[in-house]
């Protein structure tokens, strides 16, 4: 409620009580404890998908509980009430601001009611200035699953076909273009009673009426087998198809208990590219099925896999009768309930539905019929059917974020278990315990190896093409899936690291992380920014950057970069050093506890400590660093030692160049004085160790 200081005062004629608002000093009058008989959708310029002028008279037993307002110049009505003595008041009023300048849609009760939530979402869609870009287009798609699935005596016969038909033409009232969508395994065909086998042999005669997708052969569970296996039975259903003359007329196919999509069994995905040239799917299992309004969509392997809706019919739901906790839950769901609603928040609605759902009382079209006309009559939103592939393209422009699946670790979900591939062998360990996070040219590469020297602890095996970094979370890796990833470390009981150094600075890479491995540790090591960036320039040098390169100097790249190679190079060089702009998108998906901070030049200077503190922080046995690694004059670093000898990183780490110059480090410093002070300040506060560099760099600059 908006007001919170009343003053109560005696309605004569209602004996009710007024409330008028002191808090504001506004002149809006409301009342309280109000039955109403009827809601009315008033003209208004806020009403968007609720239709003007459309009533319903509410039952006797509707509770007293209304808090109505009085309208007035300054305040107009857009859902209006009409109580028992025949007098119109606000249910939700508009504040014009005439008063203070400030318009506002004012509502006097929660949103239970379904035009008062109707009316929120239109003052929503209204705050947030949408009105202009609204779209009004809903599509609906109506897939009836297993067409040829099912006992005797649960089936389809003729008459169900002849219905099925004479109601999508019906139903294109409501639906432009309507067309149902029929998904077969062909192994069933002729699978039912004397009377349910002329009623598939019909609905094959009748084929060109509908719109047909693909499902196995047999009611396959597709996780069950490989990709041989999955490419011969799919071929079996094709071939079925073309010998009965089913026109399957778009790239689309759905999985049997939407089993392979997600979690993604590439193998499935391969074949059906290879059978069918499959490039849209749907499935309710993404990212999981509860809660179903927080379906998503995502692409994958090029497959485009859309959300999917079921609406209250399974294939045991045959009968008005036999529903479970009786039928008027659905109907509840139609008018204005979760169905209603499903179609109104989603631009594309893909429902489930089953062969059975046709039979019998035929419920699925009772279902859909009720609810196309519900929306119909008190909605201006137009209902529309379109084809998978136009919907698919529709789905991603309207959520590009979604394109990028979100990989969340299969083993740790019931569910998902139980539909993996023997490939995923959830019995052994597969994902890290621990990332270092870098930034680039932070000491992150000596870090790991040094880390790896402690018996209870193993890192990945080397990745080629990515400098045997993993480099799954934010880049291209990630499109790989879980399965590869998971496939980069061994199988041991011990703690298990990776290092990509690219990580850090990755706008995508915490919550990536977050959601596969959320009960991951990570290290973040604090290199002085300007070494750092120096460091980077020095290894696009080392690489022949061109722009690098032809650029001179980094002091020039800092001063005199336009074009966009070179802003390229500097925001490369930049970037990693700006500690705390990247650390708060770690900190929204991780806590602190969770982190670990590395001081690079103590890394560099005594790495035995560093090692034994982090071995600590790990809750790992006790081990002497120090009797491993040993600073090596050549190199000018510590390497480690194994069996006896000494084993330094690569030319390119520790490579030998010039100091930087006096001037560019000013420059340097100058640029990261803000970062540095942000870094300093949030070090001190969580008590965390500064490192000298920086007690130095805050220093100098205050
Ligand atoms: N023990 C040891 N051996 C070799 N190099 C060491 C070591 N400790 C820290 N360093 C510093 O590590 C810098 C390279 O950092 P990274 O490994 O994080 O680089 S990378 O981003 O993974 O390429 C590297 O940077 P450069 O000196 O510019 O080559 C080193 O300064």
């Amino acid at each position: 409620m908006l007001f919170q200081c009343i003053r109560r005062v005696t309605d004569p004629v209602e004996s009710r009580e007024m409330i008028e608002d002191e808090s504001t000093g506004s002149s809006l009058w409301m009342w309280q404890n109000q039955r109403i008989q009827r809601l009315t959708v008033t003209p208004s310029p806020i009403h968007k998908v609720s239709k003007v002028g459309t009533y319903r008279n509410l039952s006797v037993h509707e509770p007293s509980d209304w808090i109505l307002f009085e309208t007035s110049p300054n305040f107009e009505s857009i859902l209006t009430a009409t109580v028992k003595s025949g007098y119109e008041r606000a249910v939700v009023v508009r504040d014009k601001g005439l008063e203070d300048g400030v318009e506002r849609v004012i509502f006097g009760r929660n949103l239970t009611d379904f035009q008062v939530k109707m009316t929120f979402f239109d003052a929503l869609w209204w705050a947030m200035g949408t009105e202009k870009t609204f779209q009004l287009d809903r599509f609906v798609q109506v897939d009836i699953d297993d067409v040829f699935v099912g006992a005797q005596g649960t089936r389809i016969v003729e008459e169900d076909v002849r219905i099925l038909i004479q109601s999508q033409k019906s139903f294109g009232k409501y639906v432009e273009n309507f067309r149902f969508m029929l998904g077969f395994s062909g192994s069933y065909f002729r699978n039912g009673d004397d009377s349910e086998d002329r009623g598939d042999e019909f609905l094959v005669e009748k084929a060109p009426e509908f719109v047909w997708f693909p499902h196995m052969w047999r009611h396959n569970h597709a996780h069950e087998h490989n990709f041989t296996y999955l490419e011969a039975i799919m071929t079996q259903n094709r071939i079925f198809a073309k010998n009965m003359n089913l026109p399957v007329d778009y790239p689309y196919a759905i999985a049997p208990q939407h089993d392979g999509v997600f979690p993604v069994h590439e193998q499935m995905f391969d074949a059906w590219k290879k059978v069918w040239n499959v490039s849209v799917t749907a499935t309710e299992e993404y990212p999981h099925f509860k809660p179903p309004t927080a379906r998503k969509g995502f692409i994958h392997s090029e497959i485009h896999v859309l959300p999917r809706q079921t609406c209250g019919l399974y294939t045991h739901t045959q009968r008005f009768d036999e529903y479970p906790d009786g039928f008027d839950k659905v109907i509840q769901s139609i008018q204005g309930g979760d169905l209603f609603f499903t179609i109104l928040f989603n631009p594309i609605s893909i429902f489930m539905t089953h062969q059975q759902n046709y039979a019998h009382d035929r419920l699925a079209l009772y279902t859909f019929e009720n609810l196309f006309r519900f929306l119909k009559c008190w909605t201006t939103i137009r209902l529309k059917w379109q084809d998978p592939v136009s919907s698919a393209k529709l789905y991603f422009q309207k959520f590009p974020e979604e394109r990028i699946p979100l990989w969340t670790n299969p083993c740790t979900d019931p569910r998902h278990r139980a539909i993996l591939p023997p490939s995923f062998n959830c019995t052994r360990k597969t994902l890290p315990d621990l990332l270092i996070l870098g930034p680039q040219k932070t000491g992150s590469t000596a870090l790991g190896s040094f880390l790896t020297l402690h018996p209870n602890v193993t890192q990945n095996t080397p990745v080629p093409g990515s400098f045997e970094e993993v480099q799954f979370f934010g880049g291209k890796n990630y499109l790989r899936g879980v399965e590869w990833y998971m496939s980069n470390f061994p199988n041991t009981s011990t703690v298990i690291f990776e290092k990509s150094a690219t990580y850090f600075d990755n706008p995508s890479a915490a919550k990536q992380a977050a959601t596969l491995i959320p009960h991951a540790k990570l290290i973040v090591i604090l290199q002085n920014p300007s070494q750092r960036a120096y460091s980077w320039f020095q290894h696009l040098l080392a690489h022949k950057d061109p722009t690098a390169v032809s650029s001179g100097s980094l002091l020039s790249i800092l001063e005199n970069s336009t074009t966009s190679s070179e802003l390229k190079v500097k925001q490369r060089c930049l970037s990693g050093g700006k500690y705390v702009h990247h650390l708060d998108k770690w900190l929204e998906h991780f806590s602190l506890q969770h982190i670990h901070f590395v001081d690079a030049d103590e890394l560099k200077r005594e790495p035995a400590k560093v090692l034994f503190t982090i071995s600590k922080w790990l809750d790992l046995p006790d081990f002497e660093f120090d009797a491993h690694i040993r600073f090596s004059e050549s190199k000018g670093f510590s390497c480690r030692l194994i069996e006896g000898k000494t084993k330094c990183l690569g030319e390119s780490k520790g490579r030998k160049y010039e100091p930087m110059t006096d001037e560019l480090k000013r420059k340097l410093d100058e640029t990261f004085q803000l970062d540095n002070s942000a870094l300093f300040k949030f070090l001190r506060k969580n008590r965390l160790q500064i490192p000298e560099w920086l007690e130095e760099a805050v220093r100098v600059t205050a």
